[in-house]
């Protein structure tokens, strides 16, 4: 998925300091858990790609729904299934 944030211009230093904050401790809490499985920076954009790995739709709605930067975000998700060439479910 794509997270793509805009932060508000008003949004004063304490308060901007304190989500970046928060943000960054849920979603390390979530990579340690498993459930984020990495995540990249779009370069060149206030944006990342980062997989996901949850038991259900259910789930990963209540993690981004919880992101303290939720509301500053545009979300897109894509679901991904398993590629059929992928070298690592290949018997040769
Ligand atoms: O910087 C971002 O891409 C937004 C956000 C997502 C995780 C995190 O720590 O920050």
């Amino acid at each position: 998925m794509t997270m793509e944030v805009a932060l508000p211009h008003d949004l004063g230093n304490d308060a901007r300091n304190d989500i970046l904050a928060r943000e960054k401790a849920y979603s390390l809490g979530l990579q340690r858990a498993g459930e984020w499985v990495s995540i990249w920076r779009i370069a060149g954009r206030y944006a990342n790609l980062s997989i996901f790995d949850v038991a259900s739709n259910d789930r990963l709605h209540e993690i981004l729904w919880n992101l303290p930067l939720f509301r500053y975000m545009t979300i897109e998700v894509t679901p991904l299934a398993r590629h059929p060439s992928d070298l690592s479910l290949t018997l040769e």
